[in-house]
């Protein structure tokens, strides 16, 4: 009876969810509002539904329960009572390659079709090798904190007295599980040494390059995210944060403030308008663009987008994105860099956006990357630094 519950459970809430809000959210108010679940049922209903996502529309017409059984197996490397009840047979083999297991469920559902676990690879930029990205999605990726310069020891000593598990990926970045409790760590400080900050994130940071008194403004700041790691790499800049949400510049206050930040300008700019009135006399030495996305290199944390997103949306990202570019590049420097990030793994987002950027705006790539989180249980970015080309006068 245990096992039918669980699975009825889950089945009734996947029905009653309508993709409105991230799943996570979703979860958490549901639960609030379903006190008799206790932690477990908690944990177990989470479980069956991200493994109900995480196998994307690769069981068409397959029943919710079997999709939720398939996910489970496919998913996970320990055996599972609630599999063990259901399908003995696949639960003794929860460490077959993820490639047999495949063959396993074919076996089961004729219709299984792994291509499907992410429809849209035709749309993958070029450098990202589709099969270890469509296996990947099946994974959570883990929690990443990006470390102060100087504070690595403060912040390990502090790990080991909470009994906290963390590996050391490099010496500015800790990975840890996923479920780890931190925020109580350093709450109410002013001197946060670390920051939760994806190792893909952390890594578009190696292209800004900011010069002391320069200055940069991160257009699309949001909480703030790259515009803390361009202060830690150059205190002396001067900063103008920006987004269309004025909410969400609160956050990135309370997160500057935390780490002991003051002395920027924020604004809140839709970058589709006129930035004439807002901007007057301005000029940067540096702008980072991290542009509104699809999200698909982060859809492994989110798996419910695969369902819900909608393939005609990756022009209308595309678009808009070009949009931005052309609206924000008038206000950098000649000879001066846009540092352009998207954390989508789609390469009209990406790679398309870039030569735009170089052929309508008259920009110079310098360089750029597809973060291929996907390789290190991280999340997959896009990032390039283009130069604006400097104004020749005609004699
Ligand atoms: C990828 S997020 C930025 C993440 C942030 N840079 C960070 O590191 O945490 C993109 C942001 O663009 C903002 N945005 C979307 N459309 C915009 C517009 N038309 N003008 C200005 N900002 C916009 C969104 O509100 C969102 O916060």
């Amino acid at each position: 009876m245990r096992f039918e519950n669980q699975l009825r459970i889950a089945v009734e809430i996947i029905n009653e969810y309508g993709f409105e809000m991230p799943l996570a959210k979703f979860l958490a108010n549901y639960f609030r509002k379903n006190k008799q679940m206790g932690s477990k049922d908690r944990k177990t209903a989470s479980t069956l539904l991200y493994s109900y996502f995480r196998v994307g529309k690769s069981l068409e017409g397959a029943s919710p329960e079997d999709k939720i059984l398939s996910g489970l197996f496919l998913c996970n490397n320990e055996p599972n009572a609630l599999l063990a009840h259901y399908k003995p047979d696949w639960n003794d083999k929860m460490c077959l390659s993820i490639e047999e297991k495949f063959k396993f469920v074919h076996a089961a559902f004729e219709q299984f079709d792994p291509k499907q676990l992410f429809p849209f690879t035709a749309h993958l930029s070029i450098s990202i090798d589709q099969n270890a990205f469509v296996a990947a999605q099946l994974e959570q990726p883990k929690l990443f904190i990006r470390i102060r310069k100087g504070r690595v020891n403060e912040v390990k000593e502090r790990m080991v007295a909470e009994q906290i598990e963390f590996e050391i990926v490099n010496e500015n970045c800790f990975s840890l599980k996923n479920a780890t409790k931190i925020d109580h760590l350093y709450e109410g400080s002013s001197n946060k040494p670390f920051e939760v900050q994806d190792y893909s994130s952390q890594l578009t940071g190696t292209y800004f390059n900011p010069a002391k008194w320069e200055k940069w403004w991160d257009c699309c700041a949001a909480s703030g995210g790259k515009s803390l790691m361009l202060f830690d790499q150059e205190p002396g800049i001067k900063l103008l944060v920006s987004d269309i949400r004025e909410s969400i510049l609160d956050n990135l206050d309370e997160r500057f403030k935390a780490a002991g930040i003051k002395g920027y300008q924020r604004k809140e700019l839709d970058l589709l308008k006129n930035l004439d009135p807002y901007l007057p006399g301005r000029e940067f030495d540096g702008i980072v663009l991290d542009a509104p996305c699809s999200g698909s290199g982060t859809w492994g944390r989110t798996p419910e987008m695969i369902s819900a997103f909608e393939e005609s949306k990756i022009e209308w990202f595309s678009t808009l994105q070009k949009k931005i570019a052309t609206n924000v590049a008038k206000w950098l420097k000649p000879g001066k860099p846009l540092i352009y990030i998207t954390c989508s793994a789609f390469k009209e987002e990406n790679e398309a956006v870039v030569e735009y950027i170089q052929t309508e705006l008259g920009f110079q790539l310098d360089k750029m990357e597809v973060l291929k989180g996907y390789e290190h249980t991280a999340d997959t970015m896009f990032v390039a630094r283009l130069i604006k080309k400097e104004v020749l006068s005609s004699i």
